[in-house]
Protein backbone atom coordinates (compact mmCIF):
# COMPACT_ATOMS: atom_id res chain seq x y z
CA UNK A 1 0.00 0.00 0.00
CA UNK A 2 1.40 3.20 -0.92
CA UNK A 3 2.11 5.54 2.18
CA UNK A 4 -0.16 8.20 3.24
CA UNK A 5 0.91 11.51 5.01
CA UNK A 6 -1.72 12.08 8.37
CA UNK A 7 -1.98 14.36 11.55
CA UNK A 8 -1.20 12.52 14.32
CA UNK A 9 -3.55 15.14 16.47
CA UNK A 10 -1.01 16.38 18.07
CA UNK A 11 -0.06 19.08 15.16
CA UNK A 12 2.31 16.65 13.84
CA UNK A 13 2.37 15.28 10.56
CA UNK A 14 4.03 11.59 9.29
CA UNK A 15 4.82 9.67 6.66
CA UNK A 16 2.30 6.43 7.92
CA UNK A 17 1.04 3.16 5.65
CA UNK A 18 -2.00 3.47 8.11
CA UNK A 19 -5.19 5.47 6.53
CA UNK A 20 -5.62 9.02 8.85
CA UNK A 21 -6.90 9.15 11.98
CA UNK A 22 -10.48 10.23 11.42
CA UNK A 23 -12.59 12.27 13.38
CA UNK A 24 -14.24 9.89 15.64
CA UNK A 25 -13.56 8.11 18.61
CA UNK A 26 -14.87 4.17 18.87
CA UNK A 27 -15.83 3.76 22.25
CA UNK A 28 -16.38 -0.02 23.57
CA UNK A 29 -18.58 -0.33 26.75
CA UNK A 30 -17.72 -3.60 28.60
CA UNK A 31 -18.89 -4.17 32.28
CA UNK A 32 -20.54 -7.25 34.33
CA UNK A 33 -23.83 -7.95 33.85
CA UNK A 34 -26.51 -5.66 34.92
CA UNK A 35 -24.16 -2.94 35.66
CA UNK A 36 -25.41 -0.52 33.89
CA UNK A 37 -23.85 -0.83 30.22
CA UNK A 38 -27.21 -0.04 28.08
CA UNK A 39 -28.43 2.69 30.71
CA UNK A 40 -24.72 4.37 30.16
CA UNK A 41 -24.68 3.81 26.86
CA UNK A 42 -28.06 5.58 26.50
CA UNK A 43 -27.05 8.08 28.85
CA UNK A 44 -23.99 9.18 27.07
CA UNK A 45 -26.03 9.21 23.37
CA UNK A 46 -29.00 11.35 24.86
CA UNK A 47 -25.92 13.73 26.88
CA UNK A 48 -23.99 13.84 23.19
CA UNK A 49 -27.62 14.53 21.21
CA UNK A 50 -28.12 17.13 23.85
CA UNK A 51 -24.58 19.31 23.31
CA UNK A 52 -25.21 18.87 19.49
CA UNK A 53 -28.31 20.90 19.78
CA UNK A 54 -27.04 22.92 22.41
CA UNK A 55 -24.19 23.91 19.88
CA UNK A 56 -26.49 24.25 16.97
CA UNK A 57 -28.88 26.46 18.51
CA UNK A 58 -25.85 28.37 20.14
CA UNK A 59 -24.73 28.78 16.32
CA UNK A 60 -28.59 29.82 15.45
CA UNK A 61 -28.21 32.40 18.27
CA UNK A 62 -25.22 34.17 17.38
CA UNK A 63 -23.53 33.07 20.24
CA UNK A 64 -26.80 33.48 22.95
CA UNK A 65 -25.59 31.02 26.06
CA UNK A 66 -27.54 27.65 26.20
CA UNK A 67 -30.84 27.33 27.61
CA UNK A 68 -29.97 24.83 30.05
CA UNK A 69 -26.51 26.48 30.98
CA UNK A 70 -25.34 22.89 31.82
CA UNK A 71 -23.42 21.59 28.70
CA UNK A 72 -20.00 23.13 27.78
CA UNK A 73 -20.06 23.52 23.72
CA UNK A 74 -16.51 25.57 23.87
CA UNK A 75 -13.89 22.27 23.29
CA UNK A 76 -15.85 20.88 20.26
CA UNK A 77 -16.58 23.47 17.46
CA UNK A 78 -19.17 21.22 15.91
CA UNK A 79 -20.70 18.45 18.19
CA UNK A 80 -22.30 15.59 16.89
CA UNK A 81 -24.90 12.79 18.09
CA UNK A 82 -23.15 9.72 18.73
CA UNK A 83 -23.14 6.74 15.88
CA UNK A 84 -24.83 3.62 18.13
CA UNK A 85 -24.01 -0.09 17.47
CA UNK A 86 -25.74 -2.49 19.72
CA UNK A 87 -23.65 -6.01 19.78
CA UNK A 88 -26.01 -7.47 22.16
CA UNK A 89 -28.27 -9.71 19.96
CA UNK A 90 -30.37 -10.69 24.12
CA UNK A 91 -31.36 -7.53 24.60
CA UNK A 92 -35.01 -6.68 25.08
CA UNK A 93 -35.29 -3.00 25.10
CA UNK A 94 -32.78 0.02 24.47
CA UNK A 95 -33.26 3.25 26.01
CA UNK A 96 -31.79 4.53 22.56
CA UNK A 97 -32.10 3.99 19.17
CA UNK A 98 -29.32 2.07 17.37
CA UNK A 99 -27.72 2.64 14.23
CA UNK A 100 -26.54 -0.26 13.69
CA UNK A 101 -28.06 -3.42 15.80
CA UNK A 102 -27.12 -6.92 15.88
CA UNK A 103 -30.66 -8.02 16.36
CA UNK A 104 -31.50 -6.95 12.60
CA UNK A 105 -29.11 -9.24 11.24
CA UNK A 106 -29.24 -12.05 13.79
CA UNK A 107 -32.48 -13.86 15.67
CA UNK A 108 -30.66 -14.97 18.62
CA UNK A 109 -33.78 -16.97 19.65
CA UNK A 110 -33.84 -18.98 16.34
CA UNK A 111 -29.98 -19.33 16.80
CA UNK A 112 -30.53 -21.24 20.17
CA UNK A 113 -33.87 -23.21 18.42
CA UNK A 114 -31.43 -24.35 15.60
CA UNK A 115 -28.54 -25.17 17.37
CA UNK A 116 -29.90 -26.25 20.10
CA UNK A 117 -27.72 -24.13 22.39
CA UNK A 118 -28.61 -22.24 25.78
CA UNK A 119 -28.95 -18.51 26.35
CA UNK A 120 -25.21 -17.92 26.86
CA UNK A 121 -24.03 -20.09 23.72
CA UNK A 122 -26.82 -18.58 21.43
CA UNK A 123 -25.57 -15.32 22.08
CA UNK A 124 -21.87 -16.32 21.58
CA UNK A 125 -22.97 -18.10 18.45
CA UNK A 126 -25.28 -14.78 17.68
CA UNK A 127 -22.22 -12.46 17.79
CA UNK A 128 -20.12 -14.93 15.75
CA UNK A 129 -22.14 -14.88 12.68
CA UNK A 130 -22.51 -11.21 12.95
CA UNK A 131 -18.74 -11.11 13.31
CA UNK A 132 -18.38 -12.79 9.85
CA UNK A 133 -20.13 -9.45 8.71
CA UNK A 134 -18.26 -7.16 10.38
CA UNK A 135 -16.15 -6.01 7.36
CA UNK A 136 -18.98 -4.53 6.27
CA UNK A 137 -20.12 -2.80 9.50
CA UNK A 138 -16.97 -1.50 9.86
CA UNK A 139 -17.15 0.27 6.17
CA UNK A 140 -20.07 1.87 7.63
CA UNK A 141 -18.36 2.70 10.77
CA UNK A 142 -15.60 3.74 8.68
CA UNK A 143 -17.68 5.98 6.71
CA UNK A 144 -19.43 7.60 9.92
CA UNK A 145 -16.06 8.33 11.51
CA UNK A 146 -15.52 10.81 9.89
CA UNK A 147 -19.08 13.01 10.81
CA UNK A 148 -19.52 12.16 14.14
CA UNK A 149 -17.22 12.20 17.65
CA UNK A 150 -18.35 9.29 18.81
CA UNK A 151 -19.13 5.54 17.62
CA UNK A 152 -20.21 3.90 21.04
CA UNK A 153 -20.57 -0.45 20.95
CA UNK A 154 -22.77 -1.73 23.84
CA UNK A 155 -21.36 -5.23 24.39
CA UNK A 156 -23.79 -7.86 25.27
CA UNK A 157 -24.55 -8.51 29.05
CA UNK A 158 -22.52 -11.72 29.78
CA UNK A 159 -18.62 -10.13 29.96
CA UNK A 160 -16.51 -12.82 29.06
CA UNK A 161 -19.11 -13.81 25.50
CA UNK A 162 -17.39 -10.66 24.52
CA UNK A 163 -13.87 -9.92 26.40
CA UNK A 164 -12.67 -13.78 25.85
CA UNK A 165 -14.33 -14.56 22.60
CA UNK A 166 -12.65 -14.76 19.25
CA UNK A 167 -15.76 -12.51 18.04
CA UNK A 168 -14.66 -9.65 20.55
CA UNK A 169 -11.02 -9.51 19.13
CA UNK A 170 -12.03 -9.94 15.64
CA UNK A 171 -14.51 -6.55 16.56
CA UNK A 172 -11.77 -5.14 18.63
CA UNK A 173 -8.65 -5.32 16.68
CA UNK A 174 -10.71 -4.12 13.32
CA UNK A 175 -11.86 -1.27 15.20
CA UNK A 176 -8.71 0.21 16.84
CA UNK A 177 -6.73 -0.70 13.21
CA UNK A 178 -9.45 2.13 11.70
CA UNK A 179 -10.00 4.51 14.58
CA UNK A 180 -9.19 5.40 18.10
CA UNK A 181 -10.54 3.00 20.13
CA UNK A 182 -10.94 3.26 23.61
CA UNK A 183 -12.55 0.84 26.37
CA UNK A 184 -14.89 2.41 29.17
CA UNK A 185 -15.11 -0.63 31.63
CA UNK A 186 -18.25 0.03 33.54
CA UNK A 187 -18.44 -1.18 37.00
CA UNK A 188 -21.78 -1.28 39.38
CA UNK A 189 -20.10 0.93 42.25
CA UNK A 190 -22.89 -0.09 45.07
CA UNK A 191 -21.70 -3.77 44.32
CA UNK A 192 -18.76 -3.18 45.01
CA UNK A 193 -18.47 -1.75 47.92
CA UNK A 194 -16.97 -4.96 49.56
CA UNK A 195 -13.16 -5.36 49.13
CA UNK A 196 -13.64 -8.99 47.36
CA UNK A 197 -15.83 -7.83 44.72
CA UNK A 198 -13.70 -4.42 44.46
CA UNK A 199 -10.78 -6.97 43.79
CA UNK A 200 -12.37 -9.10 41.46
CA UNK A 201 -13.86 -6.34 39.45
CA UNK A 202 -10.63 -5.01 38.94
CA UNK A 203 -9.04 -8.06 37.92
CA UNK A 204 -10.66 -8.57 35.46
CA UNK A 205 -10.60 -4.54 34.30
CA UNK A 206 -6.58 -5.26 34.33
CA UNK A 207 -7.04 -8.83 32.46
CA UNK A 208 -8.91 -6.68 29.60
CA UNK A 209 -6.61 -4.09 29.58
CA UNK A 210 -3.65 -6.28 29.40
CA UNK A 211 -5.55 -8.43 26.06
CA UNK A 212 -6.52 -5.50 24.54
CA UNK A 213 -3.93 -2.76 25.12
CA UNK A 214 -6.49 -0.24 24.31
CA UNK A 215 -6.65 3.32 25.98
CA UNK A 216 -8.88 2.37 29.23
CA UNK A 217 -11.57 4.06 31.21
CA UNK A 218 -13.04 3.07 34.64
CA UNK A 219 -16.62 4.07 35.04
CA UNK A 220 -17.70 3.99 38.37
CA UNK A 221 -21.72 3.86 37.45
CA UNK A 222 -24.59 4.53 39.85
CA UNK A 223 -22.71 7.09 41.58
CA UNK A 224 -26.49 8.18 42.29
CA UNK A 225 -26.86 5.54 44.86
CA UNK A 226 -23.54 4.92 45.84
CA UNK A 227 -20.85 7.58 45.47
CA UNK A 228 -17.51 5.80 44.25
CA UNK A 229 -14.98 8.00 46.89
CA UNK A 230 -14.10 4.97 48.23
CA UNK A 231 -13.07 3.03 45.32
CA UNK A 232 -10.75 6.20 44.86
CA UNK A 233 -9.38 6.05 47.85
CA UNK A 234 -8.77 2.33 47.61
CA UNK A 235 -7.06 2.72 44.54
CA UNK A 236 -4.85 5.82 45.26
CA UNK A 237 -3.99 4.77 49.28
CA UNK A 238 -2.65 0.83 49.10
CA UNK A 239 -3.13 1.46 52.94
CA UNK A 240 -6.40 2.28 53.16
CA UNK A 241 -7.47 -0.80 51.31
CA UNK A 242 -5.35 -2.87 53.84
CA UNK A 243 -7.22 -1.28 56.57
CA UNK A 244 -10.52 -1.87 54.82
CA UNK A 245 -9.70 -5.55 54.22
CA UNK A 246 -8.67 -5.58 58.39
CA UNK A 247 -11.69 -4.71 59.21
CA UNK A 248 -13.42 -7.68 58.10
CA UNK A 249 -15.56 -6.50 55.15
CA UNK A 250 -13.69 -8.70 52.21
CA UNK A 251 -15.13 -11.96 53.45
CA UNK A 252 -18.12 -11.48 55.71
CA UNK A 253 -19.91 -14.64 54.76
CA UNK A 254 -23.49 -13.90 53.35
CA UNK A 255 -25.98 -15.56 55.76
CA UNK A 256 -27.05 -17.83 52.84
CA UNK A 257 -23.89 -19.51 53.03
CA UNK A 258 -23.95 -20.21 56.01
CA UNK A 259 -26.83 -22.13 56.18
CA UNK A 260 -27.13 -25.43 58.14
CA UNK A 261 -23.84 -24.39 59.91
CA UNK A 262 -23.50 -23.82 63.94
CA UNK A 263 -22.37 -20.14 65.04
CA UNK A 264 -19.10 -21.56 66.42
CA UNK A 265 -19.04 -23.48 63.05
CA UNK A 266 -19.78 -20.21 61.00
CA UNK A 267 -17.09 -18.28 62.79
CA UNK A 268 -14.15 -20.50 63.15
CA UNK A 269 -15.16 -21.28 58.93
CA UNK A 270 -15.60 -17.42 58.21
CA UNK A 271 -11.73 -16.73 60.07
CA UNK A 272 -10.16 -19.48 58.29
CA UNK A 273 -11.58 -17.94 55.24
CA UNK A 274 -10.98 -14.53 56.14
CA UNK A 275 -7.24 -15.09 56.77
CA UNK A 276 -6.78 -17.03 53.21
CA UNK A 277 -8.51 -14.18 51.77
CA UNK A 278 -7.33 -11.25 53.32
CA UNK A 279 -3.42 -12.25 52.53
CA UNK A 280 -4.50 -13.54 48.96
CA UNK A 281 -5.97 -10.23 48.49
CA UNK A 282 -2.94 -8.25 49.87
CA UNK A 283 -0.68 -9.93 47.58
CA UNK A 284 -2.85 -8.95 44.83
CA UNK A 285 -3.60 -5.42 45.71
CA UNK A 286 0.26 -5.16 45.04
CA UNK A 287 0.06 -6.52 41.64
CA UNK A 288 -2.90 -3.97 41.07
CA UNK A 289 -0.92 -0.70 41.94
CA UNK A 290 1.07 -0.44 38.80
CA UNK A 291 -2.08 -1.13 37.03
CA UNK A 292 -3.96 1.86 38.52
CA UNK A 293 -1.02 3.94 37.97
CA UNK A 294 -2.14 3.80 33.99
CA UNK A 295 -6.26 3.80 34.69
CA UNK A 296 -8.52 7.08 34.07
CA UNK A 297 -11.38 6.90 36.20
CA UNK A 298 -14.66 8.52 36.38
CA UNK A 299 -17.48 8.36 38.31
CA UNK A 300 -21.10 8.61 36.13
CA UNK A 301 -24.52 8.34 36.75
CA UNK A 302 -26.33 7.30 33.33
CA UNK A 303 -29.38 7.36 35.42
CA UNK A 304 -28.93 11.48 36.28
CA UNK A 305 -26.21 12.05 33.53
CA UNK A 306 -24.09 13.15 36.26
CA UNK A 307 -19.94 12.79 35.11
CA UNK A 308 -20.85 12.65 31.72
CA UNK A 309 -18.65 15.49 31.18
CA UNK A 310 -15.92 13.88 33.16
CA UNK A 311 -16.41 10.45 30.92
CA UNK A 312 -15.74 13.03 27.65
CA UNK A 313 -12.60 14.50 28.99
CA UNK A 314 -11.14 11.04 30.07
CA UNK A 315 -12.31 10.12 26.13
CA UNK A 316 -10.25 12.84 24.72
CA UNK A 317 -7.33 12.20 26.91
CA UNK A 318 -7.42 8.37 25.91
CA UNK A 319 -7.68 9.10 22.57
CA UNK A 320 -4.32 11.39 22.81
CA UNK A 321 -2.79 7.87 24.28
CA UNK A 322 -4.09 5.56 21.43
CA UNK A 323 -2.34 8.17 19.00
CA UNK A 324 0.81 8.71 20.93
CA UNK A 325 1.20 4.83 22.37
CA UNK A 326 -1.08 2.54 20.41
CA UNK A 327 -1.19 3.60 16.75
CA UNK A 328 2.96 3.68 16.50
CA UNK A 329 2.51 -0.04 17.26
CA UNK A 330 0.20 -0.87 14.67
CA UNK A 331 2.23 1.10 12.06
CA UNK A 332 5.32 -0.91 13.17
CA UNK A 333 3.35 -4.04 12.71
CA UNK A 334 2.00 -2.85 9.26
CA UNK A 335 5.56 -1.94 8.35
CA UNK A 336 6.77 -5.65 9.22
CA UNK A 337 3.58 -6.33 7.35
CA UNK A 338 4.93 -5.27 4.07
CA UNK A 339 8.65 -5.65 4.61
CA UNK A 340 7.41 -9.43 4.75
CA UNK A 341 5.12 -9.33 1.96
CA UNK A 342 7.90 -7.71 0.28
CA UNK A 343 10.71 -10.26 0.93
CA UNK A 344 8.52 -13.38 0.40
CA UNK A 345 7.69 -11.72 -3.13
CA UNK A 346 11.44 -11.34 -3.56
CA UNK A 347 12.05 -14.66 -2.63
CA UNK A 348 9.33 -15.87 -4.98
CA UNK A 349 10.81 -13.83 -8.10
CA UNK A 350 14.21 -15.16 -7.59
CA UNK A 351 13.22 -18.89 -7.62
CA UNK A 352 11.07 -18.30 -10.45
CA UNK A 353 14.24 -17.03 -12.20
CA UNK A 354 16.76 -19.83 -10.69
CA UNK A 355 13.74 -21.69 -12.17
CA UNK A 356 14.42 -19.75 -15.83
CA UNK A 357 17.97 -20.41 -15.55
CA UNK A 358 18.26 -16.82 -15.15
CA UNK A 359 21.90 -16.11 -15.36
CA UNK A 360 22.98 -18.63 -17.34
CA UNK A 361 24.34 -18.87 -20.48
CA UNK A 362 22.43 -17.06 -23.35
CA UNK A 363 22.17 -19.71 -25.71
CA UNK A 364 19.16 -22.26 -23.71
CA UNK A 365 18.48 -19.15 -21.30
CA UNK A 366 15.37 -17.00 -20.42
CA UNK A 367 15.28 -13.88 -19.34
CA UNK A 368 12.32 -11.82 -17.85
CA UNK A 369 14.40 -8.86 -19.73
CA UNK A 370 15.22 -10.80 -23.34
CA UNK A 371 12.67 -9.99 -25.87
CA UNK A 372 12.65 -13.59 -26.86
CA UNK A 373 10.21 -14.44 -23.96
CA UNK A 374 8.06 -11.98 -25.07
CA UNK A 375 6.76 -12.62 -28.27
CA UNK A 376 5.87 -8.81 -30.19
CA UNK A 377 4.00 -8.45 -33.39
CA UNK A 378 6.78 -6.07 -35.41
CA UNK A 379 10.32 -6.75 -34.88
CA UNK A 380 13.36 -4.87 -36.08
CA UNK A 381 16.05 -7.06 -38.40
CA UNK A 382 17.35 -7.48 -35.42
CA UNK A 383 14.93 -10.67 -33.58
CA UNK A 384 16.56 -9.66 -29.97
CA UNK A 385 16.02 -5.46 -30.85
CA UNK A 386 12.39 -4.30 -29.21
CA UNK A 387 11.21 -0.47 -29.46
CA UNK A 388 9.89 0.71 -26.29
CA UNK A 389 6.76 2.19 -27.87
CA UNK A 390 6.04 -0.91 -29.83
CA UNK A 391 2.78 -2.24 -28.24
CA UNK A 392 2.86 -5.94 -27.34
CA UNK A 393 0.69 -7.89 -29.79
CA UNK A 394 -0.31 -11.57 -29.04
CA UNK A 395 0.18 -13.30 -31.58
CA UNK A 396 0.10 -17.25 -30.77
CA UNK A 397 -0.87 -19.93 -28.37
CA UNK A 398 1.59 -20.18 -25.44
CA UNK A 399 2.03 -16.38 -25.13
CA UNK A 400 1.46 -15.99 -21.49
CA UNK A 401 -1.82 -15.17 -21.79
CA UNK A 402 -4.60 -17.04 -20.26
CA UNK A 403 -6.67 -18.77 -22.49
CA UNK A 404 -10.67 -18.91 -21.84
CA UNK A 405 -11.66 -22.28 -21.58
CA UNK A 406 -14.90 -21.79 -23.85
CA UNK A 407 -12.73 -19.37 -26.52
CA UNK A 408 -12.60 -20.48 -30.22
CA UNK A 409 -8.53 -19.51 -29.57
CA UNK A 410 -7.11 -22.48 -31.39
CA UNK A 411 -4.45 -23.96 -29.32
CA UNK A 412 -1.53 -27.29 -30.07
CA UNK A 413 -2.85 -30.61 -30.53
CA UNK A 414 -1.79 -31.97 -26.94
CA UNK A 415 -3.76 -35.22 -27.13
CA UNK A 416 -1.04 -38.87 -27.51
CA UNK A 417 0.01 -39.25 -30.83
CA UNK A 418 0.18 -43.07 -30.56
CA UNK A 419 2.34 -45.79 -30.17
CA UNK A 420 4.68 -45.08 -34.21
CA UNK A 421 4.80 -42.28 -33.86
CA UNK A 422 8.86 -40.81 -35.18
CA UNK A 423 9.70 -37.90 -33.34
CA UNK A 424 12.05 -37.32 -36.13
CA UNK A 425 15.48 -38.12 -33.99
CA UNK A 426 15.16 -41.18 -34.27
CA UNK A 427 12.81 -42.44 -30.66
CA UNK A 428 9.75 -43.78 -31.00
CA UNK A 429 6.72 -42.44 -28.41
CA UNK A 430 6.36 -44.42 -25.61
CA UNK A 431 2.98 -45.83 -24.44
CA UNK A 432 2.00 -43.93 -21.31
CA UNK A 433 1.72 -45.87 -18.59
N1 LIG B 1 -29.40 3.92 40.38
C1 LIG B 1 -28.90 3.67 39.18
N2 LIG B 1 -29.30 2.59 38.50
C2 LIG B 1 -28.76 2.37 37.28
C3 LIG B 1 -27.80 3.23 36.71
N3 LIG B 1 -27.44 2.73 35.52
C4 LIG B 1 -28.15 1.60 35.34
N4 LIG B 1 -28.95 1.38 36.39
C5 LIG B 1 -29.85 0.26 36.56
O1 LIG B 1 -29.13 -0.95 36.52
C6 LIG B 1 -29.89 -1.97 35.92
C7 LIG B 1 -29.09 -2.62 34.82
O2 LIG B 1 -28.90 -1.67 33.80
P1 LIG B 1 -28.59 -2.11 32.30
O3 LIG B 1 -28.29 -0.86 31.56
O4 LIG B 1 -29.65 -2.99 31.78
O5 LIG B 1 -27.29 -2.93 32.56
P2 LIG B 1 -26.46 -3.80 31.49
O6 LIG B 1 -25.09 -3.89 32.01
O7 LIG B 1 -26.65 -3.25 30.14
O8 LIG B 1 -27.21 -5.14 31.62
P3 LIG B 1 -26.99 -6.48 30.77
O9 LIG B 1 -26.50 -6.07 29.43
O10 LIG B 1 -28.33 -7.11 30.73
O11 LIG B 1 -26.01 -7.25 31.56
C8 LIG B 1 -31.16 -1.31 35.42
O12 LIG B 1 -32.15 -1.56 36.37
C9 LIG B 1 -30.84 0.16 35.40
O13 LIG B 1 -31.95 0.98 35.63
C10 LIG B 1 -27.41 4.38 37.48
O14 LIG B 1 -26.57 5.19 37.09
N5 LIG B 1 -27.99 4.54 38.68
Amino acid sequence: MAGTTSSTGSGQSSSTLLPPIPRATSIIVIGMAGSGKSTFASSLSSYQQRRAAAAEAKSGSHGQPNQDGADSVDDVANPAAPYMVNLDPAVGTLGYEPNVDIRDTVDYSRVMEQYNLGPNGGILTALNLFTTKFDQVLQILEKRAAEVDHIVLDTPGQIEIFTWSASGSIVTDALASAMPTVVAYVIDTPRTTAPATFMSNMLYACSILYKTKLPFVLVFNKIDAQPHDFALEWMQDFEKFQEALAAGNATEPAPSTLAGLGRAASRRRGGEEQGYMNSLMNSMSLVLDEFYQNLRTVGVSSLTGEGMQDFLEAVKLAREEYVQDYRPELERLAKEREEKKEKSKREQLAKLMKDMAVGGKREGGLSMNDSATVKRGHHDDDEDQISDDEPIEESYDGDGQIVEPDSDEERPDYSYPGPDYDRGDGTVWPRPG
